[in-house]
This record gives structure tokens, sequence and C-alpha cells, in this order.
């Protein structure tokens, strides 16, 4: 059987990250939600499990084996009851890489959805979960692609309050930034954030109360990741100096960055604007909010 599925773009609205404990993990808190744009995953029978990527981004990933997709491919199949048929992905690569957005876990989510709906028994959605937790600590969250907020090393879930759908402007200056690398030179700084879940409101009634609200929480990787990489500075002073831009903020480990706006034509106003300005780099308007698969 065949399917197709939106691997969405992943955006940390906020992430307040702690000291690492003993294993080098940060404890961290994060509001994530998630974007009607990404990658797309198309699964159909094969000889053999495999990956096909294309798209945009497509330059950008080296190495069919360790794709993330084949990752979680293998991952299941060691868990499935009974014999299986081979797999043959096609993976639309369509956000960049090592870009924040966490593009392979949500890649990694679309493959393990897509190949639940054929297995015979099917893993629940614990079993399922479990599977895309071990592929990368924000796997679980981008396995449903659900507003949550993420706690311990981004494992921990629970439903995120009532946010409307956000219109908002990704951007990303054209440099790829490491997790690892990110993480480390956050623990060299050695300013480490309060991880307890801040007072989150039940509901917001629009989307100036979320950027208002925002404004009192943090990126807290975001110092290091533009120490790393200064690009990402020009890009919040650009997204910043907007009068559509109520907030503008780095996603994740960087390097992209998102601006929510009021309104779907302020949002098209601020892409355009943007993308006139500055034809290097990667502008993509969206909603956020999800599941949109
Ligand atoms: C930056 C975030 O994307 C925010 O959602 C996540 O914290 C990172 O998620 P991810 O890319 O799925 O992370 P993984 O692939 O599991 O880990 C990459 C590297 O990030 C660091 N890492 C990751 C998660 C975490 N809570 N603490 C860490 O220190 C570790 O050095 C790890 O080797
Ligand atoms: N399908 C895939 N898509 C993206 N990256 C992949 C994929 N498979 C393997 N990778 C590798 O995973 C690493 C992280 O890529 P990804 O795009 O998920 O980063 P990210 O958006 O910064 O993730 P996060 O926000 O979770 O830190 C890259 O080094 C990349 O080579």
């Amino acid at each position: 059987m065949a399917g197709d599925t939106l691997a969405p773009a992943k955006i940390n609205l906020f992430l307040h990250v702690g000291a690492p404990g003993a294993d080098g993990y940060h404890p961290i808190c994060s509001l994530m939600v998630f974007a009607d744009a990404g990658d797309r995953v198309t699964l159909h029978e094969g000889d053999a499990l495999a990956v096909k990527v294309r798209g945009p981004f497509a330059g950008q990933l080296t190495g069919e084996g360790d794709n993330l997709v084949l990752r979680a491919a293998r991952a299941l199949l060691a868990e499935a009851r009974g014999p299986q048929v081979p797999k043959a992905f096609i993976l639309d690569k369509r956000l960049p890489v090592a870009a924040g957005l966490g593009g392979g876990s949500s890649d990694a989510g679309a493959a393990l959805r897509l190949m639940r709906e054929d297995m015979t028994p099917r893993l629940d959605d614990a079993e399922l979960e479990a599977v895309a937790a071990r592929l990368g600590a924000d796997g679980a969250a981008c396995l449903w692609g659900r507003p949550v907020v993420a706690e311990g090393r981004g494992e921990r879930l629970s439903p995120a309050p009532g946010l409307p759908i956000l219109e908002a402007v990704l951007v990303n200056p054209g440099v790829s930034v490491s997790t690892p690398a990110v993480y480390g030179a956050f623990d060299a700084a050695s300013v480490f954030g309060d991880v307890e879940p801040p007072t989150l409101p039940e509901a917001f009634e629009s989307v100036e109360e979320v950027a208002g609200w925002l404004a009192t929480t943090r990126n807290d990787l975001e110092a290091a990741a533009v120490a790393l990489a200064p690009e990402i500075g020009d890009v919040l002073a650009t997204l910043s100096d907007e009068p559509e831009a109520l907030i503008a903020r780095m996603s994740g480990s960087g390097a992209t960055c998102f601006a929510l706006c009021q309104s779907e034509v302020e949002a098209e106003t601020l892409a355009e604007r943007i993308m006139a300005m500055k034809p290097d780099w990667w502008v993509q308007r969206c909603r956020l909010g999800g599941p949109w698969t």
C-alpha cells in the first residue's frame, strides 16, 4: 500500500535550557509548534528498504544509509511482530538541513506513521512514540506534529495550551549549524537557564497576546548560535526592524528564525520584503499550530 504525508517543520516558540547532566544532555523546557510547511515523505512497496531524496535541499543530505527515514524504518522493523513487506521511500527535502526545524526528526516521524499503517499487527501509539524517542531528543515531539510542551531531554511531552493558528515567516540565512556545537558553545558560556515550566495561560485570545507572552520567555541557545554563526544575528536584527514582526526569535539550535505576524497578509508582506532584501536567504511564509498531517 502506498501513502504520503507532510513532515512538518518544528518551531520552538521558546526554548529554556539548563545545565547539562552527567551524560552531557541538557534539561529543557520548550513550547513546540508545527508549520503547515515541511518535507514530504512518500512510501511504496519496493524490492529493498531504500530512500530516494529529491527536492531543493536534497544536496545537503549525504549518505543514504544515515538518513533518518531509513534509521526510523530499521528501528520500526526491529520492533515488528511478524514478517513485513520491504518499503521504499521518497523524501522531498524542502526544509534546510541542520536548521533548527527538526527536519530529520519530522521525516523520521512521517516514515514511522506511514509504515505503521501497513503493519500487521500494528504497533500502538505508545510503542511508536518509544521508537521515535530513541532516534533523537526531538523524535517523540516530531512524531505527532501537535503543539506540545517538551521537558526532560525533550521526550517528556504534555499538551500545549490553547493557541490560535499563528501566521509566521521562517527565515534561514543559508548557514547550517550543528546542534552539538551550539550546545557546546552554550556550555562554554556557563550561563544556564531556568527550566521550571513558566506559567502558561490556559488559552490565548490572539496572536498579539501570544507574542506578548512569549516576550517573557527565551531561546537560551540564541546567543551561543549567534556566536557560531553571526548571520543569525543579522536575521534577528532584520526581522525585528520590520513593522509586521510582532516578535522575532531563533528556533531550536538555529539558524532558522521565525517572526509572528498579525495576519496572513502581513506575513506575506514581510516574507516578500525579506526575499527582495536578501535574495540568498531561505524565506517561508507559513501557519504555525498543528497537527497538519
Ligand atoms: C535544540 C532542540 O532541537 C530543541 O528542540 C533539541 O534540544 C535537540 O534535538 P535533536 O536535534 O533531536 O537532538 P539529538 O539528535 O538527540 O542530539 C544532538 C546533540 O544535542 C545535544 N543535546 C540534545 C538534546 C538535549 N536535551 N541536550 C543536549 O545536550 C547533545 O549534544 C546531542 O548529542
Ligand atoms: N532526513 C533527514 N533530514 C535532515 N537531516 C537528516 C536527515 N537524515 C539525517 N540527517 C542528519 O541529521 C542532522 C540534523 O538535521 P536536522 O535538519 O534534523 O537538524 P535540525 O533541524 O537542527 O534539528 P533539531 O532542530 O532537532 O536540532 C544533520 O546533520 C543531517 O545530516
